[in-house]
């Protein structure tokens, strides 16, 4: 049982007797050097432009102490010996029994990586040739569409883990494109094919089809949609063949689907759908950034692999994060974990690990079917700063939630407009609210502040405590150079490896995502039932009742 642990108890007493009395602004007063104790520096490499990656978590509820106990929780659920077995492709997912290689995937060492005793590097590399290969034609101009004119526009369609990381990774790293433009279309709902092709021109508009399994009902449905608004164009199947590529572990499907074996870009079934924007699904990234920003992403992420994989557990940011992530959601009580990156580019980063890390960690049996003792994954959640501030952290600073938060810049932008005063501006608001969050505001200084204002009696009373902030709100942040691909890599990486080292804590399967099934097998159920003659009553009331109001007022 995960709480009798000797580690997770010595962590509950340190909680009960200590930590949970703590007021950091003291800690930061005891210890001038706590920045220096709880703060790292990894030195990217790649080209110059990288630079430094630092993670700043001293802003925490922890001592040396607190941090020691926390490490020896990560030795005792034996973090290292299971990331030992991802990196060397054991099958540690084990309701589906696959491996889980997505580090294979950015393995630009090439060391040989076995599934069944077979070496997955060659395949991996043959694909990333073959995208190479394309991804130059379509940019080049040399692949054309069916009169003869190059291709403009990128039409990725896929959902999930086939939408969220190409979507979070093409608005990252937009500085970084050329002339093509990449649209996305995930939603069944007809509006998202419809808007996204509206203004395009079928001549000159290619069409990504990206799914896994290549079963997924929506992706399906609107490549199929696809389709038919490019034959209503072209008037010849043979125009499929230059308008459509598909990425999939199921070439059968894609075969049926109509799309030609040439044009498949495969990846394998040791690669989650949330882990999946390293495989052939992010050839939507590829056609945007061009093949070697590509690699460059790959590159970065095996950086933080390395790192993950061999820097000592108090060196290793992906541990130091998953750890303190830990300490909040078990210890603290807290439900939630935002992450706010100061950067428009990253606006859909909390969005993209929304899937990471809530499908991974969102799950309440252990890893041998018994119900757990602990709460396990947060709900993850977050929008760019500084709009954030304008609109929920509010709740942050004085609300009645513990919500720790990852802040995120870059020290430089690709956009310094005004002399940089934007950029200035940004990261003040940035380290403000991290200072805030960590200080608030004592009675006696709220008090002096209004009697500066030249308030006094029952009026200052009134308002007094409306004005104090209790503080002591957690945050990690993380500052690099800039939003390189590299260092997008690396981000990306960091996060994973977090989730990992949390799902090993909590000794449940992050690799799996039965939860999105039941979904989808009623829905089957019912969208005949949607379509036929006669009021429905096989289902509950409430979902009789919302078909049946479905049924009366459709329009035939
Ligand atoms: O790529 P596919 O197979 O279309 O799956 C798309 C998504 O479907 C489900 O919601 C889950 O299984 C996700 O993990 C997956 O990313």
């Amino acid at each position: 049982m995960t709480t009798d642990t000797p580690a997770w108890k010595a962590l509950q007493e340190h909680y009960d007797t200590k930590a949970s009395k703590w007021q950091m602004r003291d800690l930061f007063q005891a210890d001038p050097a706590r920045f220096e104790t709880f703060s790292r520096v990894l030195k990217q490499g790649g080209n110059n432009e990288n630079g430094d990656f630092l993670l700043d978590f001293s802003k925490n509820v922890i001592t040396d102490e607190t941090f020691k106990l926390l490490l020896a929780l990560a030795r005792e659920r034996g973090v290292e010996q299971m990331r030992d077995k991802m990196f060397k492709g054991d099958k540690i997912n084990i309701t589906e029994d696959r491996a889980v290689l997505h580090i294979a995937l950015r393995n630009r060492s090439n060391k040989p990586i076995l599934v069944d005793g077979v070496d997955v590097m060659p395949e991996v590399n043959d694909v990333l040739k073959r995208m190479r290969v394309f991804v130059d034609k379509v940019r080049s101009g040399e692949w054309k569409g069916f009169t003869g004119k190059a291709i403009t526009d990128v039409v990725n369609i896929g959902i999930g883990g086939s939408d969220l990381g190409p979507v979070m990774a093409t608005e990252a790293l937009k500085s970084y494109s050329s002339h093509l433009n990449v649209h996305f279309v995930s939603n069944i709902d007809g509006t998202h094919l419809a808007e996204a092709t509206k203004r395009l021109n079928p001549e000159t508009t290619i069409f990504v089809i990206a799914s896994k399994t290549f079963t997924t009902l929506e992706t399906i449905t609107n490549a199929n949609s696809a389709k038919e608004w490019i034959l209503a164009a072209a008037k010849d199947v043979s125009a499929v063949a230059k308008h459509f590529v598909a990425l999939s572990t199921a070439r059968p499907l894609v075969e049926k689907f109509g799309i030609d074996a040439n044009n498949m870009f495969p990846f394998w079934d040791w690669v989650g759908g949330r882990y999946s924007l390293w495989s052939a699904i992010g050839i939507t990234i590829a056609l945007y950034i061009g093949m070697d920003g590509f690699e460059e992403l790959l590159a970065g992420a095996h950086e933080m692999d390395n790192h993950f994989a061999t820097a000592p557990l108090e060196q290793n940011l992906p541990v130091i994060l998953g750890l303190l992530g830990v300490w909040y959601n078990n210890f603290f009580g807290a439900q939630t974990h935002a992450i706010l990156p100061y950067d428009q580019y990253m606006h859909r980063f909390a969005a993209y690990f929304q899937q990471g890390d809530m499908e991974s960690n969102g799950k309440s049996v252990t890893r041998d079917g018994k119900a757990v003792k602990t709460s396990t994954g947060p709900i993850v959640w977050g929008e760019p700063g500084t709009n954030g501030q304008h609109a929920f952290y509010q709740l942050i600073h004085q609300g009645t939630k513990v919500i720790p938060a990852d802040f995120i810049a870059p020290v430089e932008s690709q956009n310094p407009i005004a002399n940089n005063l934007h950029h200035v501006i940004l990261l003040a608001n940035f380290f403000a609210q991290t200072e805030a969050l960590m200080k608030g505001k004592t009675s006696d200084e709220a008090r002096k502040e209004l009697v500066a204002e030249k308030l006094s009696g029952d009026k200052l009373e009134a308002l007094l405590p409306h004005k104090v902030f209790a503080g002591n709100r957690p945050t990690n942040s993380i500052m690099f150079q800039k939003l390189t691909p590299h260092t997008l890599g690396l981000l990306l990486a960091l996060y994973e490896h977090k989730i990992f080292t949390q799902g090993i804590i909590w000794n449940i399967n992050s690799f799996d995502q039965w939860g999105v099934e039941l979904g989808k097998q009623l829905a089957k159920v019912i969208q005949p039932e949607l379509t036929a003659a006669g009021a429905v009553s096989s289902h509950d009331a409430s979902t009789n009742g919302l078909i049946n109001f479905f049924k009366t007022h459709a329009r035939k």
